[in-house]
């Protein structure tokens, strides 16, 4: 017992790992007792300008303590490969247990090991590229109809919502991974946002999941949805009234459409779509552990891309040049389909370079996931440093997107940085390894299909917006973006 408290308080100074050998912790500081670095962390409104103030200070490795959570926060591609990649095993996906409970305990992003290997096999050969190519057609119907529903209006409406939970109520409640998620994504004023870009993920991620036929269901469906996803940033507090109980009856709902809705499709043939994949036979999923994925993607899939859309629109608004080439590109692709507009193929979509050249560098700047979570299952050496047992663990996207050993002058946003491969692992928009985003490959070909209409058949301006950034939990403009499409005169 002596020998076990000699040791726990060594490790406390970072000494000793549990296998005994000395290791120190990574340089950084805990701040104060308890609260840590909570306060700094606050006081610079953006997390990202704590990451870089830490990471100018202490290099690319430092430890640090925030709401009762001790972190090591890692920025350089080799270390982010490390805890993503190399030794993934060692790392666990944490997530606060409300969220877990909200999305379903059963979602992808909370596994290991052979589940997660089993649902990310079924969740990738939907999304493949092999799959989805089949689905240009129906995207590019989607975004037809969405852009002709926006056409003259001011068709943006971001909604501040009450902030449910902010610093405080973070620090007066448990020490734990949910006060950290708290801290670093409800730091600012939740933002809902019910505007195009959001409708337009939606729905091109409902399509992949069930195909063009369920669409009796889908009305509800976006309704619970959006109940479940006000409450997914409110306290954790299920009482009649607050956002979060009806968060969680609007889950059982949609538990419950999901399991119409595979009932139904047992029935019949099935797809190519991602429920068709979770059906198959020989997969031996049960409904609940469905419902779960499937809610986990349209979560997944849905404020991501309509991030990213943003962003691309602002930064092609700033940098006319850079529209310019693309409107190019696009109506070179527009032609070529001959006065009768042939639909859009996969093919088309592969010769949109400079477009897609936009999108990462759109995603490069923009880094909407700053970082992610990981929790270290065991005592981890990493570089002669001790990553204990139980220490939160952050990759930090951001900072390594934005360094300029990687990318010269990376405040400057320019496509044609692309035209070079970037390094290996110093480019994870779509994150690395075991977890990497497998939705990938849907989310650009459905911002290209989105571009090719825009870039050939409209215009739009955006109502003047502060510069800054907000974050909720996605990186957006502050106030969001504001914006009127108008139809180009002489296009039907
Ligand atoms: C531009 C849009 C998107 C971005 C930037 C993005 C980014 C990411 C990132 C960084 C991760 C890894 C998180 C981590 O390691 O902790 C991830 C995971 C995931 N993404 Fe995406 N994503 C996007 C769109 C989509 C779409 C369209 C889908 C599905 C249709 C999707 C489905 C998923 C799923 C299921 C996971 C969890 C994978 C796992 O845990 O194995 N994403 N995404």
């Amino acid at each position: 017992c002596a020998i076990r408290s000699r040791r726990g308080a060594a490790r406390r100074q970072g000494a000793v790992s549990q296998s005994g050998k000395t290791l120190a912790l990574p340089p950084g500081s805990m701040g104060w007792p308890y609260v840590g670095e909570t306060f700094q962390l606050y006081s610079s409104k953006n997390p990202n300008v704590f990451f870089a103030r830490k990471q100018n200070r202490y290099g690319p490795i430092f430890k640090t303590h925030i709401l009762g959570c001790p972190c090591v926060m890692v920025s350089s591609p080799e270390a982010a490969r490390f805890v993503l990649v190399t030794q993934a095993h060692l790392f666990k996906p944490t997530f606060p247990a409300s969220k877990e409970r909200m999305l379903g305990p059963q979602a992808i992003f909370f596994q290991q090991g052979d589940y997660h290997a089993h649902l990310r096999r079924l969740v990738s050969r939907a999304f493949s590229p092999e799959a989805i190519r089949a689905s240009v057609p129906a995207i590019e119907a989607i975004a037809l109809r969405s852009l002709d529903s926006w056409d003259g209006q001011l068709v943006n409406t971001f909604q501040e919502m009450k902030t449910v939970s902010d610093a405080s109520d973070g620090l007066l409640s448990s020490a734990s991974s949910s006060a950290l998620f708290s801290a670093l994504f409800q730091s600012q004023p939740t933002v809902l946002i019910i505007d195009w870009r959001l409708q337009y993920a939606l729905n091109v991620a409902l399509l992949s999941i069930f195909g063009e036929e369920e669409m009796q269901y889908i009305e509800e469906l976006k309704q619970c949805y959006l109940t479940l996803e006000k409450g997914y940033n409110s306290m954790p507090v299920n009482l009649p009234g607050t956002l979060f109980h009806k968060a969680m009856k609007a889950r059982k709902r949609l538990g419950a459409i999901v399991a119409h809705i595979i009932s139904a499709r047992r029935e019949r043939q099935r797809g190519s779509d991602l429920l068709a994949s979770f059906l198959d036979d020989s997969e031996a999923l049960t409904d609940a552990q469905i419902a779960d994925n499937v809610i986990g993607v349209i979560f997944a899939a849905r404020d991501t891309t309509a991030s990213v859309l943003t962003w691309m629109v602002k930064f092609l608004g700033d940098h006319p040049s850079v529209l310019k080439a693309v409107i190019d590109e696009q109506q070179e692709i527009a032609m070529s389909k001959g006065s009768s507009g042939e639909p859009l193929t996969w093919a088309d979509t592969r010769r949109m370079r400079m477009t897609s050249r936009v999108i990462q560098e759109t995603m490069r700047v923009a880094s909407i996931l700053s970082f992610t979570f990981r929790e270290a299952v065991e005592d981890v050496e990493y570089q002669g440093y001790l990553i204990p047992k139980g220490w939160k663990v952050l990759p930090l996207f951001r900072n390594i997107h934005h360094s300029p050993d990687h990318f010269p002058c990376p405040e400057k946003f320019d496509p044609s940085r692309f035209e070079v491969a970037p390094k290996p692992n110093t480019f994870m928009p779509f994150g690395n390894g075991t977890h990497s985003c497998p939705g990938n490959e849907l989310a650009k070909l459905e911002m290209l299909v989105l571009f090719h209409h825009l870039a050939t058949k409209y215009r739009w301006s955006t109502s003047k917006s502060e510069s800054g950034v907000q974050f909720g939990p996605f990186a957006l403009p502050i106030n969001g973006l504001p914006m009127t499409f108008t139809r180009k005169q002489g296009l039907n």
